[in-house]
Parts: structure tokens; C-alpha cells; sequence
């Protein structure tokens, strides 16, 4: 089941096209939406919370339509905001437990929500502190529980690890991934970096100046290739063997290349590791590495980019 739907969707700026035709479905589970700095992003996410009105083209959300059905769709979605939005001169507990009240908690659930969902993302004590005083790890925690108190059923999350630091930006996507597996809840989750969407992200959905430019399971971009790398160790009589196990692979007839002491094998996945092992234990050489290739989500960019 798709949470988002968007059909040619459209948003004209005076001066630029934010969204150019863009039509892409977002199933449940957690989906990174990625492209550089005004590809189109928050410009999504705000036409799919109905705050911002398209130009062109139709979107729904839940199977709610943006352009009529913006404040049901916003009893159902959580939003965090990109940019720093907290009031500095209250403490987390405080701001999160009115934002549970003005999405029409009563006071002992807001409160009780309030308290869960501020340990969930990992604020303890300093949850009474203000929150002028958090730093942007903190801001960020407060940020998602905000989104997350009124128990909704998608969370858009526009940049939830900008300007944090590596351990910072680990334990943020690990907080997202479990917002889907705890919670059964659906992330829309956007970065403009793609090594952060291997691990955290089920789908990948890639728009550039404004258009869909891929949409796919992370699987299928990490899909495994028909590619395996092979090292073998020296043999008895001092010659490295690499040689030797070159032309034993050529003979059984699969294409390879050598790079140095490696070997890059092309041959079908099934069949791989059988016919490579048996290759090199006839020649009595040691097997050193003996790895299937994955292609990786940059890899797969770079050359689509490269083309386009
Ligand atoms: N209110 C606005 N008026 C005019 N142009 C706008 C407005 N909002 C966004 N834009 C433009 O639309 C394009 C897309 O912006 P958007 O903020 O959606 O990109 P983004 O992918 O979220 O990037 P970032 O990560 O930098 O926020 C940019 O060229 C931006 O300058």
C-alpha cells in the first residue's frame, strides 16, 4: 500500500520550477527522499502536509487529498521541520506536551505521550532543562518527538541529521529505523546524502532540479552482481598463482579481468562460488578472498548521473 501518491505534481516559483511533473508512490516502511540542496524536497513535503498549494498536478497522503483534506492529513502525519523552530526559553517536556495538546491530546495522555515519546528519542533528564541550552543533537531529538507525540501513522522527516556529527548522525537513523520497526509507523525521511540510506531506508526515492529521476527498493540498488573477486596465495614453487588461476577460469570459459593479485570474475550468481572454488582447488593454489560484488547506492548514481 502506497502512504504518498503524487500524479505530475507541479510547483512554480516567480523564477524557478521547484516541482516539475513529478509523479512517484511511497510505500509503507521507511523511504529516503534524496537530491541536493533545491532539488525539490521541502518544497514536496509542504505541498504533501496541504500547507503549500501546487501549481499543477494531484498528490495524496494516507489516500487523502493535499488540497482538500489538509487538516485530517495533519492529525495523521508528524512533520520535522528542517530548520531550527524550538522555542529556547522552554524545556523539551514543556514545548512537546503543548504540541500534544494542539493536536487534541487531553492533558493526562499529552503528558503521559509526552514522557514516552522524549525517552524514546533518548532525552532523560535534561528534558526539564530549556531547550536554549540543548545542543544540536538535543534540538534534533526534540524535533522528532514533536512529530512523533500525537501517534501518527507517516512522519515526514526533512533532514533530521543535518549539522550533526558522525556518532550524532548514526544514532538519529538509527532512531528513525526504529520509529518504523517499534511503531509501525511509515518515514518519509529527506537527505541530500545517500550513504545515509543504505542502512536506514527500505525504498529510495532520487529527485533532481524538481524531478523524479529513480524510485526503487534499496535492495534493488544494492542488488548483488554477477562479479566475483578472487586472490589467491603463492604457490609452492614461489610463483604467486594468480596467473595460473587466470588462465584455469578463462579455460572453464568465464570472462575475467585482473586487477593486480585480484581477479574479477563475471559469471552467473547461482553458479559462482562453486565453479570458482573447484577452479582453484585443482591447481592447489590457497584461496585467499573469494567475494560477490554489491553494486553500492553511490555506484549506481554515478554512472546513471553520468549519463543524464
Ligand atoms: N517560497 C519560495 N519562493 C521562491 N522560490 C522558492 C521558494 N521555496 C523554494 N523555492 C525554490 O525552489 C527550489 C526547491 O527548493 P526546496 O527548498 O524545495 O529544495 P530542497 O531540495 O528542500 O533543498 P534544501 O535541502 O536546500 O532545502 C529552490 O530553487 C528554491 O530556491
Amino acid at each position: 500500500m502506497s502512504v504518498i501518491a503524487t500524479e505530475e505534481l507541479t510547483k512554480r516559483f516567480p523564477r524557478v520550477t521547484a516541482l516539475d511533473r513529478l509523479t512517484v508512490e511511497v510505500p509503507t516502511g521507511v523511504t529516503g527522499l534524496v537530491g541536493a540542496n533545491g532539488a525539490g524536497k521541502s518544497t514536496l513535503i509542504k505541498i504533501l502536509l496541504g500547507l503549500a498549494p501546487a501549481t499543477e498536478g494531484r498528490a495524496q497522503v494516507l489516500g487523502m487529498d493535499v488540497r482538500t483534506d489538509g487538516p485530517a492529513i495533519r492529525e495523521r502525519v508528524g512533520y520535522m521541520p528542517e530548520h531550527d523552530c524550538l522555542p529556547a526559553d522552554v524545556s523539551a517536556t514543556e514545548f512537546v506536551m503543548h504540541m500534544a495538546r494542539m493536536s487534541g491530546l487531553p492533558s493526562t495522555a499529552a503528558r503521559e505521550r509526552t514522557a514516552d515519546t522524549l525517552r524514546h528519542v533518548g532525552l532523560y533528564e535534561e528534558r526539564y532543562r530549556p531547550i536554549g541550552g540543548y545542543s544540536t543533537g538535543m534540538k534534533q531529538r526534540v524535533k522528532l518527538a514533536q512529530a512523533l507525540v500525537h501517534d501518527p501513522q507517516l512522519v515526514l522527516l526533512d533532514e533530521p541529521t543535518n549539522g550533526l556529527d558522525p556518532v550524532g548522525r548514526d544514532e538519529m537513523l538509527d532512531l528513525i529505523r526504529r520509529v518504523h520497526t517499534d511503531f509501525g509507523i511509515s518515514v518519509l525521511v529527506t537527505s541530500h546524502l545517500l550513504g545515509e540510506l543504505e542502512r536506514t531506508c527500505d525504498h529510495v526515492v532520487v529527485v533532481d532540479g524538481g524531478k523524479l529521476l529513480r524510485a526503487q527498493a534499496t535492495r534493488e540498488f544494492t542488488r548483488t552482481t554477477g562479479v566475483f573477486t578472487v586472490e589467491v596465495d603463492a604457490l609452492a614453487d614461489g610463483s604467486d598463482g594468480t596467473d595460473e588461476t587466470h588462465r584455469a577460469l578463462a579455460e572453464l570459459g568465464l570472462p575475467v579481468e585482473r586487477d593486480g593479485r585480484l581477479l574479477h570474475v563475471t559469471v552467473d550468481d547461482e553458479r559462482g562460488y562453486d565453479l570458482i572454488r573447484d577452479a582453484v582447488d585443482g591447481l592447489g593454489v590457497g584461496l585467499v578472498r573469494l567475494q560477490q560484488r554489491r553494486h553500492r547506492i553511490a555506484e549506481v548514481f554515478t554512472k546513471e548521473n553520468a549519463g543524464v
